[in-house]
């Protein structure tokens, strides 16, 4: 696998879509350079909720956010790229959004821990267990921006 074809898993929680986010949240994606190769909008079921979350199981803040993530639409994406999982996260921002840098997405469009607007993989492995987990095969296209040559050296 070349590093440009790294994947993550990019979701936009129930607060992005009702604050109507989502475009501002995608065409920070876009500008940075990264290839959308996923999108859905899906109502999450409480069992792809509770096994995205499972490292969270037992928390106090659990059934919360098990209850927040399945209460409305939620956009999931993947995004493609040279690098994409580490840089998402730094895009996205820390946590809690009150401690998140003026520039991410976080730091800039949140407020309160539990109402952070978007998920992302923080791991290589956790992208592909999150990717196979809101996706069929079938739903990711791979395609090759005419952009590609300004975007990477080589
Ligand atoms: N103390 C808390 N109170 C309420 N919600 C929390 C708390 N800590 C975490 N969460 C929620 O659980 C999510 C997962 O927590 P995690 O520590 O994995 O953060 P993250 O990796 O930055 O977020 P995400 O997994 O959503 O990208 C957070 O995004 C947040 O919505």
């Amino acid at each position: 696998m070349s590093a440009q074809q790294e994947r993550t898993f990019i979701a936009l929680k129930p607060d992005a879509v009702q604050r109507n986010l989502v475009g501002e949240v995608i065409r920070r994606f876009e500008a940075k350079g990264f290839k959308l190769v996923g999108l859905k909008l899906v109502k999450p079921s409480v069992e792809t909720a509770e096994e995205h979350y499972a490292e969270h199981k037992g928390k106090g803040f659990y059934k919360g956010l098990v209850d927040f993530i399945t209460s409305g639409p939620v956009v999931a994406m993947v995004w493609q790229g040279k690098g994409v999982v580490a840089s998402a996260r730094k895009l996205i921002g820390a946590t809690n959004p009150l401690t998140s840098e003026p520039g991410t997405i976080r730091g800039d469009l949140a407020v309160d821990v539990g109402r952070n607007v978007i998920h992302g993989s923080d791991s290589t492995d956790s992208a592909q267990r999150e990717i196979s987990l809101w996706f069929k095969e079938g739903e990711i296209a791979d395609w090759t921006p005419v952009s590609n040559a300004w975007v990477y050296e080589n």
